[in-house]
């Protein structure tokens, strides 16, 4: 069984793909990561993250089991993770990856922007997990200062509302609810209450699709 996750940042969707894959025994893949990693290895090299040509050649040597998801999670590289996934030659790149890690024999669970609409279209289970940018602004930084980052509220806001706009606005796998995909908006639910809401929506759309 394929769980296609998609969600705006700090929506809770990797929240949710790590329960549910926990509860159905399925491996997970943080599709972010992906991009971020790309990005990173710009950074590193001291180039500038529209180097689009060294990006392609990042994201196809890229290997998804050796991601240091530490290294890869803080704020600055979520920011620079949006701007080289604007690349139609990045997002081709590690597109194989991505389809090979949700072809494993049990099936996976993929959380991303574009899971359910371009990585995994036959997906029978789409969520796509939202909440108020306010929400998500007040979670990421209680998240940041939880792993001793700075963290202004203010500017968390501003840089998610940035990126809800070039995730959403780019012509290439734009951030986007697939037609099938269920939506779950956690803004007034706490983490148990999504988990549940969740697993209830898998639950009725496994069924459905057992019925067929
Ligand atoms: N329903 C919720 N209520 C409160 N906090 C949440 C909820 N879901 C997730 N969080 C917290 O918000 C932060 C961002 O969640 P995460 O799952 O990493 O989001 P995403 O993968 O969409 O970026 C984490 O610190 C997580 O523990
Ligand atoms: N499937 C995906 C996953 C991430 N991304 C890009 O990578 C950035 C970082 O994604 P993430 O999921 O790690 O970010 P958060 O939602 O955790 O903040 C996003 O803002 C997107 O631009 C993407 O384009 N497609």
């Amino acid at each position: 069984m394929i769980i296609a996750i998609d969600g705006p940042a700090a929506s809770g969707k990797g929240t949710l793909a790590k329960r549910l894959a926990a509860h159905y025994g399925l491996p997970h893949l943080d599709t972010g990561l992906l991009y971020r990693a790309v990005a990173k290895r710009l950074l590193d090299a001291g180039l500038p993250l529209d180097a689009r040509d060294h990006a392609v050649a990042a994201a196809t040597t890229l290997d998804v089991a050796t991601l240091d998801e530490d290294a890869l999670r803080g704020r600055p590289m979520g920011e620079a993770a949006s701007i080289v996934a604007a690349f139609p030659d990045v997002r081709a790149a590690l597109l194989a990856q991505q389809r090979s890690f949700a072809a494993q024999p049990a099936g996976a669970v993929l959380d991303g922007r574009d899971i359910g609409t371009v990585i995994c279209p036959d997906a029978p289970v789409k969520l796509f997990v939202t909440a108020s940018a306010e929400e998500r602004a007040r979670r990421r930084t209680l998240e940041l200062v939880g792993r001793g980052e700075p963290a202004d509220e203010a500017a968390i806001l501003a840089d998610i509302r940035r990126r809800d706009a070039r995730d959403s606005g780019r012509a290439t796998a734009p951030l986007l609810p697939a037609p099938d995909a269920v939506i779950l908006d956690t803004t007034g639910l706490t983490i148990e209450e999504a988990f549940q809401a969740a697993l209830q929506l898998v639950e009725s759309r496994i069924a459905a699709y057992n019925s067929l």
